[in-house]
């Protein structure tokens, strides 16, 4: 079997990697670039979907819809596509509106990346969100597939990943961004939970500020939670102001 990688970004380059510990993978992406020393091979867009039959889609999450308009006639019937976007309910949609009925469909978010995966991908969870369009040995298969690269398997609704995403991944590269704005610096007095902050600010300011924006965009339930940010922060700020008695010049300096 030959698996297939669209997109060479980021991720897709890292992803095409790590399948092909496992299986032989063909990859194309729309600007053609070279690279040394790579574990798979690099062909035209119209090979890729003439050779593979199973291909995963490592494109932006904003340019999925332009991706499929521009693939959807290269694609043979019966190929599965999978989407490895990082929300669910958005590329999900676009792909079963966009693909014909004779295209299977399944939605997976591989829950780390070239930073978080540096030392391997063992014990790292990745979600499959299966979609109406997804066939029952689809499923089977790649589950298990999974499994074998040393992956943790969680099967979830896209609509249930978007929600717990917003409220892990997504705060989570809301939070880097701001402190990024911050121009916090290292000091020999650091604290542990200080270091953790720098960590955070490093790891999420490390991916395209685009897959930030992508983020917060299409995952529909990242409006609420900055909303409950924000809300959290005024909340705090009140406490702290209410516990500051103004008159008492012992307690403001
Ligand atoms: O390891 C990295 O390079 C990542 O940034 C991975 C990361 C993240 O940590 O938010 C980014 C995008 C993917 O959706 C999953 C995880």
């Amino acid at each position: 079997m030959i698996v297939g990688v669209y997109g060479l970004g980021r991720f897709g380059a890292f992803w095409a990697t790590v399948l092909s510990d496992f299986f032989e993978v063909y990859a194309s992406s729309r600007s053609p670039r070279s690279f040394a020393d790579i574990p798979y091979k690099i062909v035209s867009q119209d090979e890729l979907f003439r050779t593979c039959d199973t291909i995963f889609l490592c494109v932006a999450i904003s340019a999925v819809e332009s991706a499929v308009v521009s693939l959807r006639d290269m694609i043979r019937p019966g190929s599965l596509v999978i989407d490895t976007c990082s929300v669910k309910e958005y590329p999900l949609g676009v792909l079963e509106k966009l693909l014909p009925q004779d295209i299977g469909i399944l939605g997976t978010h591989p829950m780390f990346g070239p930073d978080s995966a540096v030392n391997g991908i063992d014990g790292l969870p990745i979600v499959i969100t299966p979609s109406i369009r997804t066939s029952y040995d689809a499923i089977a298969f790649w589950s298990e597939a999974f499994r074998k690269m040393g992956l943790r398997v969680h099967r979830m609704s896209a609509e249930e990943h978007d929600r717990e995403a917003a409220y892990s991944q997504g705060i989570t590269h809301f939070i880097g961004r701001l402190l990024d704005r911050l121009d916090l610096k290292d000091t020999p007095i650091a604290t542990l939970g200080y270091r953790k902050l720098l960590e955070i600010r490093e790891q999420t300011c490390n991916d395209p500020f685009q897959l930030f924006v992508d983020l917060q965009k299409y995952n529909y339930h990242t409006s609420e939670m900055r909303q409950s940010l924000v809300k959290a922060l005024n909340e705090v700020l009140d406490t702290i102001n209410k516990s500051i008695d103004y008159d008492d010049k012992s307690s403001i300096r």
